[in-house]
């Protein structure tokens, strides 16, 4: 989660230190949020934990935060550890090379092979003077792992769907207002590589997040592609109507599970958003559109420190009761250990079915990943990433973006879960973006693989 531009001084009603400044802006947030820049060690997480703003009766987030899971799901978190041959995964690897005349444009094949045939994902990507096939095995081939016989992966689903939210969540980030036909060919390749939800833009106050001002236009340069759903982030009923008449088919709202980031990000309270979300999906209703939902601080607030469960359950039950087709639930600051997440989950799927769930990590603390396999042994099939890792918040020194969706794919694929996603294809987006913005690509899959690539291609 990211975002930029004005904030207003507004009535706080959520917390009494908070109470006592006289409004919320950026002079009081970055001081919070300058703590992400240390380790989250133990005594850290004492004192994220107890934020003046968190009510003094919980107790229940602080015990948690501290100890880790104590889980009673049956498919995820018996801690037996009999089954030892989860860890001992090999890599092999089969390389065929061919030489091909100077000048010939060929594309390049890889090919990632899961546990089983069905579950084998191939494409075509960048151009190439020579050819090569790999087969990446991400996966043992030795120890027979699979769905049956491996209560590790037990749990996990055989297919997930990735929601792609770079275009957005990772753009509204950027200090240099990214050209709309960059926004426009990112998208273009990020449906052509197979993703089925990418979150194109929003239709949010251009002072708030001026790096999205060019919805409208991102919105005509996209309207025609098939293949996939492109879903777009409207904060009230005039961002709705905008969207609706840009030719938006899917939108998404967004909560917070903290009053501070609530008022911080859309300049209200969590109730008064509710409210105005209300309307939103009753106009949806009646076009017919789909809404999705947010929920932002799932496990912590830059602000308030940790987020009970309980509160994050109230959010997230109110927005399905509203009629949200599904449920987004936002680590915003990316501060979130399976230790959070799984109580976080816990709360939240004993209100709302976990099919109507999905989990959006971002990847401070490089805890993303673990989160991701927490919440799929848990029943989660849905996942939100953002190519290259884009992103990162300004208001949060040392806060990161999303969860790379190519290190989520190779971990699918290694899992041999589906996702009908092109990792080259996918690999080759992440490259053109992270070229248009002048930085390496953030995926560290994309970079080993791409490292791979110069090094074979150098070999022929
Ligand atoms: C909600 C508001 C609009 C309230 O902002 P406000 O200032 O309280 O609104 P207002 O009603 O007083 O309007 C102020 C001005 O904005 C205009 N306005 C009002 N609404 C719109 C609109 N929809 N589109 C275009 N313009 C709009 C409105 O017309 C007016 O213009 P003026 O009269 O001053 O010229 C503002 O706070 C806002 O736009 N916030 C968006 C912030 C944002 O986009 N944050 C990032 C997305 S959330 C996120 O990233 C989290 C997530 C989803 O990724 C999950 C996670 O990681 O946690």
């Amino acid at each position: 989660m990211q975002w930029n531009g004005v904030r207003r001084a507004h009535s706080l009603r959520c917390c009494k230190t908070l109470t006592n400044n006289t409004h919320l802006h950026h002079a009081y947030i970055p001081v919070t949020m300058s703590s992400l820049e240390e380790p989250l060690a133990f005594d850290r997480i004492q004192r994220f934990s107890s934020g003046a703003c968190r009510p003094r009766d919980d107790v229940g987030m602080g015990h948690r935060w501290i100890r880790g899971r104590d889980c009673s799901t049956s498919n995820s978190c018996n801690d037996d550890d009999d089954d030892k041959s989860f860890g001992k995964e090999s890599f092999p690897w089969k390389r065929h090379t061919r030489k091909v005349s100077e000048g010939e444009i060929l594309l390049r094949s890889i090919s990632f092979s899961g546990r089983n045939s069905s579950s084998t994902v191939s494409g075509t990507l960048w151009e190439s003077k020579s050819f090569q096939e790999h087969k990446f095995h991400t996966f043992s081939s030795e120890n027979g792992i699979s769905h049956s016989s491996n209560k590790l992966v037990r749990g996990v689903p055989k297919f997930v769907k990735i929601v792609e939210v770079g275009p957005r969540d990772g753009l509204q980030n950027e200090k240099n207002i990214v050209p709309t036909s960059v926004k426009v060919e990112l998208i273009q390749r990020l449906v052509s590589a197979g993703l089925p939800v990418v979150e194109a833009t929003s239709f949010v106050s251009p002072k708030w997040v001026p790096q999205l001002a060019d919805a409208k236009a991102v919105m005509d340069g996209v309207n025609a592609l098939d293949g996939a759903r492109l879903p777009v982030l409207t904060p009230n009923l005039k961002g709705f109507e905008a969207a609706v008449s840009a030719g938006a088919k899917e939108v998404a709202i967004f909560a917070s599970a903290s009053e501070s980031f609530s008022l911080s990000n859309i300049n209200c309270t969590i109730e008064e958003s509710l409210l105005r979300y209300r309307a939103v999906v009753t106009a949806a209703k009646e076009h017919s559109i789909p809404v999705r939902g947010y929920v932002s601080c799932v496990v912590g607030c830059p602000v308030e420190g940790a987020v009970p469960p309980s509160k994050v359950a109230h959010v997230v039950k109110e927005l399905y009761d509203m009629g949200c087709s599904e449920i987004s639930l936002g680590d915003t600051i990316g501060i979130g250990t399976p230790g959070t997440v799984v109580p976080m989950l816990e709360a939240v799927m004993a209100v709302v079915p976990a099919e109507k769930l999905a989990v959006h990590f971002h990847d401070t603390y490089g805890q993303a990943l673990a989160n991701i396999l927490v919440s799929l042994q848990m029943g989660i099939n849905i996942v939100d990433s953002s190519v290259a890792g884009l992103g990162g918040c300004p208001y949060a020194k040392g806060a990161s973006g999303n969860v790379a969706t190519e290190d989520v794919v190779y971990m699918l694929n290694g899992l041999g879960v589906q996702t009908n996603v092109d990792l080259g294809k996918l690999i080759a987006a992440g490259d053109f973006i992270s070229k248009h913005l002048g930085r390496p690509n953030g995926s560290k899959a994309a970079v080993a693989l791409n490292r791979r690539v110069t090094a074979d291609a150098s070999k022929i």
